[in-house]
């Protein structure tokens, strides 16, 4: 009852066909919703075979959203993550306060080992001068190569993650580290945020298990795990306890203290974390680095003035630092002209009510997934951006310094605000600054830039 109104339901399809039709017709989901939300307001009720579905899509709508206690829970089932995948093997892993506890520990412990503190910095420069001579050897060693944004930043990128949980890097190449690419890559491009057609019709795993998506889910899921769970192994043979090396060894002594901090803290918790952390840290970091850097080479005069500041702050006798960011507004707001791209393209992680629920006056029902339309916040005609689709960083300054409208979310927030904010963000002011200072990025004749991007803010494979 007072459900938020939709397209109709037909009997087991729900509002599938309708859903599907507009995808069709607009290209993505996110346009589809929003298209919807006109006929229907901003806050969208449907139902997808078995789980009704709201998405929401009006600002104000919006920030209720992400500031409900009743609506502050993660999805269950099968599909639904990560942490839903290791109940699976027999652990309780999606009751809120369960994860807030967990929430705080990973944010205390990750920040012994780098976030927001000098060392973070120390590794994403050394992370960003570890490309820069790659990219240096490597036009060194070709009479001509050209570099596409997904061979540049991924493996940096995770890196930078990857060395604060389990203290290891790969170099670019290394068959480990592609193999681990490859199923991050595999994952966001084929698996949707809202949950893959398997999810909402669970009679295809049996029916079609390769069309529906399903094998490849299960498939990909498992490779992750068994990569995490080698890393764990080592750890455990080489771990000494009260020295911990990174966040794997902080966790193995909470699970060893004599204290013992509580059940929560099991080694198949320790990997659904680090699982957690790597598909939302990586792709997101690495295809927001690539959104900036479409944006530099479509555009040459925001390239030029951000070297420039480059120059004149940093000059060339000194490589940049994340120290140098609040000097240099311009990168910044290169840097946020990213995220607004990104975000833009993107939905939150799918929130579930926890009990019955009110959102824009419409009643919400307890388990129902609520999912934020990021597109509307950010990247749609009506989200308050003049000229939304072009990419001007000048958009966040006035007289000199940065200011970001409310409407601003490239993290969410409220209670499952992005966890990794800090570490992205450093992540993106460093490698803007450290390429930029060094090299002028331009399209390749043969090889012209996406126009379209896929549903998850992914920006295709570009050609630097
Ligand atoms: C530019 C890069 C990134 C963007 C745009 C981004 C964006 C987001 C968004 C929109 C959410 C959902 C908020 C909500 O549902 O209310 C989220 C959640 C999350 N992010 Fe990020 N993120 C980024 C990088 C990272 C990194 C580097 C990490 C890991 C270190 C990370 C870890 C997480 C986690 C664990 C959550 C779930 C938090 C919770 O449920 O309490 N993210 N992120």
């Amino acid at each position: 009852k007072n459900f938020p109104p939709g397209p109709k339901w037909l009997p087991f399809l729900g509002s599938g066909l309708q859903v599907v039709k507009l995808k069709k017709k607009t290209g993505y989901f996110l346009t589809a919703s929003a298209e919807m939300a006109k006929v229907y307001g901003p806050v969208l009720g449907l139902k997808v075979g078995k789980e009704k579905l709201v998405v929401v899509c009006g600002p104000k709508e919006i920030k209720e959203c992400l500031m409900s206690d009743d609506l502050a829970g993660r999805p269950i089932g099968e599909f639904y993550n990560l942490r839903t995948w290791g109940r699976r093997r027999g652990i309780l892993l999606v009751d809120e306060d369960f994860w807030h506890d967990q929430r705080r520990f990973i944010l205390r412990q990750l920040r012994e080992f780098g976030f927001g503190t000098r060392n973070m910095s120390t590794l994403i420069e050394e992370e960003a001068q570890e490309l820069v001579d790659y990219i240096h050897q490597t036009i060194n060693n070709n009479d001509s190569v050209i570099f596409t944004s997904d061979s540049l930043f991924s493996v940096p990128i995770l890196n930078t993650l990857w060395k604060m949980l389990a203290g290891v890097r790969y170099n670019p190449g290394d068959p480990k580290m592609k193999e681990l690419q490859t199923i991050l890559a595999e994952l966001f491009s084929n698996i949707l945020m809202v949950g893959a057609t398997f999810s909402h019709y669970p009679i295809l795993k049996y029916l079609a298990p390769e069309k529906s998506g399903y094998r490849l889910y299960v498939n990909t899921h498992l490779r992750l795990w068994e990569f995490l769970h080698k890393e764990l192994e080592f750890h455990k043979k080489t771990h000494v306890s009260g020295e911990p090396r990174d966040f794997m060894d902080v966790y193995l002594d909470a699970i060893n203290s004599s204290e013992k901090l509580s059940n929560n803290y099991t080694e198949e918790q320790l990997v659904a974390i680090c699982l957690d952390l790597f598909m939302a840290g990586s792709e997101t970091t690495s295809n927001t680095v690539g959104f900036c850097f479409l944006g530099l080479i479509l555009n040459p005069e925001v390239q030029r003035k951000a070297q420039e500041e480059i120059d004149k702050v940093i000059g060339k006798s000194r490589i940049p630092t994340l120290q140098d960011r609040p000097n240099m507004p311009y990168v910044e707001c290169v840097a946020l002209e990213g995220m607004r791209m990104f975000g833009a393209r993107a939905l939150t992680v799918p929130h579930r009510a926890l009990r019955d629920a009110q959102l824009g006056g419409y009643c919400i029902p307890k388990d129902t997934l609520v999912v934020v339309n990021l597109y509307e916040s950010m990247g749609s005609p009506d989200s308050g951006y003049e000229d939304p689709e072009a990419f001007k960083p000048e958009r966040f300054l006035r007289n000199g310094r940065i200011t970001v409208p409310e409407s601003f979310i490239p993290f969410g927030y409220g209670k499952h605000r992005c966890l990794g904010e800090t570490l992205a963000r450093a992540n993106l002011f460093v490698f803007i600054a450290y390429l930029l200072q060094r090299y002028n990025f331009t399209t390749v004749a043969d090889h012209p830039p996406p126009k379209e991007w896929r549903e998850g803010g992914d920006t295709g494979t570009k050609t630097l």
